[in-house]
């Protein structure tokens, strides 16, 4: 019996899913002979554990999050076919800033796409002009629009530069044409940049956030918070990196680089489900994520053992390893972005020495280059389980546990 294969018909322009001709299995173990690659010499010397990928069983309509740039478009004379919007929206094809058109894309929650798209309709109905990149004129840059994958809410983001004319007719136009929409929010970047969003925020229906559920346990996500994006994958990394944190009754818990609380919290519920009690200190450079963080722990039961800091990690971490630095964790959990942890903040860990470390990352290169700081000071890698976050992509995250070598 052959494999099933999936196929999109921009794959080739857009570049996204670069390996979608590539049967989900074979793009698994190809996965799996990566990581044993990368971590070959630390998983001989240590004698360490490589777990199977953990796939997803269908690899479609996962991302619960989608995003478009936008663009002035083909003039009037060079548009042909009725509807088609003024302004270009779609993806950039691959390596460049050239808008491929999307219809539909296999890997996001059903409607997401079209929500986009219908962003370009509305804001060309109102006049309200596209962002010209080489000129920095125009108004609308991006719009962002994220599921609960285990709720019912939809939050609209579009990125302007600068005033959004006609904003309330924007909205009201939008909300007829896509009433799942729970909230919509205006992000402002005027910055002469390729990073989507700006600082500032604005909420032009609905209460400026949203919620979803990991676990069991209930998070407000913000517009410029950060939140995985495939979250059925996302429970299964978490269930895994609080089995590797061992959740003893009364240990205490860094949850290093934690976004909106989501580790901590799922760890300290888990925790809490088994009659045990773990103290649980976030720690995260986005203050609006360290609020949202906040509200997380409140809304679900457990402000009084889950608190957050907005920090630096590395600052952070020296604070807690200075002369009568606060009580150091027992466990650390990590989870960088791609570029991986600071080697001030993993020599802290080492001098913190706590029992257990747990490394979260969706960069294993980097990852591999971090644990050599550890093992150095003397912590020995004890599994390493990937998780396909990212299918169709060569992108896998990885959960490493590791344990002091001299078991204390
Ligand atoms: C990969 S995300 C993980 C977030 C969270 N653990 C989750 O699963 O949703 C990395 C987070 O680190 C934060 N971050 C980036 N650099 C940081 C730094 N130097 N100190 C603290 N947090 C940082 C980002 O804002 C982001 O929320």
């Amino acid at each position: 019996m052959g494999y099933k294969t999936y196929t999109c018909p921009i794959a080739r322009q857009c570049g996204g899913c670069e390996w979608l001709a590539v049967p989900y299995p074979i793009q698994l173990r190809r996965k799996q002979e990566a990581m044993e690659r990368l971590f070959a010499d630390v998983l001989g010397e240590d004698g360490a554990e490589l777990s199977p990928v953990c796939g997803m069983e269908e690899p479609v309509g996962f991302r619960h999050k989608a995003a478009s740039p936008y663009a002035p478009g083909p003039s009037r004379a060079q548009r042909h076919g009725h509807g088609r919007a003024h302004m270009r929206a779609g993806f950039y094809a691959a390596g460049t800033h050239r808008i491929v058109r999307c219809d539909g894309c296999l890997v996001e929650d059903a409607g997401l796409r079209q929500v986009l798209n219908d962003v370009a309709r509305v804001a060309d109905g109102l006049g309200i002009r596209p962002y010209a990149e080489d000129r920095g004129q125009g108004t609308l840059r991006h719009a962002v629009v994220r599921s609960g994958w285990a709720t019912d809410e939809t939050m609209l983001v579009v990125v302007t530069n600068g005033e959004l004319p006609r904003s309330r007719e924007f909205v009201s136009l939008m909300r007829e044409r896509h009433p799942e929409l729970t909230t919509i929010v205006q992000n402002v970047n005027t910055r002469r940049t390729n990073a989507i969003l700006g600082r500032q925020c604005r909420t032009l229906f609905g209460p400026g956030v949203m919620h979803d559920k990991l676990l069991g346990c209930t998070f407000e996500i913000g517009p410029t918070s950060f939140y995985q994006t495939n979250p059925a994958q996302t429970e299964r990394l978490y269930s895994l990196a609080i089995a590797g944190a061992r959740l003893e009754d009364g240990i205490r818990v860094l949850d290093a680089y934690c976004g909106t609380g989501t580790i901590g919290i799922c760890a300290a519920a888990a925790a809490a489900r088994e009659g045990r009690r773990i103290e649980v200190t976030g720690v995260e450079s986005v203050p609006g994520a360290v609020a949202c963080a906040q509200r997380n722990a409140r809304a679900n039961g457990l402000e009084d053992r889950c608190g957050f800091v907005a920090d630096d990690a590395t600052h952070h971490m020296r604070s807690l390893v200075a002369p009568n630095g606060a009580g150091a964790p027992d466990v650390v959990i990590l989870d960088p972005p791609r570029a991986g942890s600071t080697p001030e903040f993993l020599r802290g860990v080492v001098d913190l020495a706590p029992r257990r470390v747990v490394y979260v990352s969706c960069n294993p290169e980097t990852q591999r280059r971090d644990l050599d700081e550890l093992r150095q000071g003397g912590y020995r890698l004890e599994s390493l389980a990937p998780v396909d976050l990212f299918p169709h992509t060569k992108h896998v995250e990885t959960v490493a546990t590791l344990v002091r070598g001299d078991g204390r």
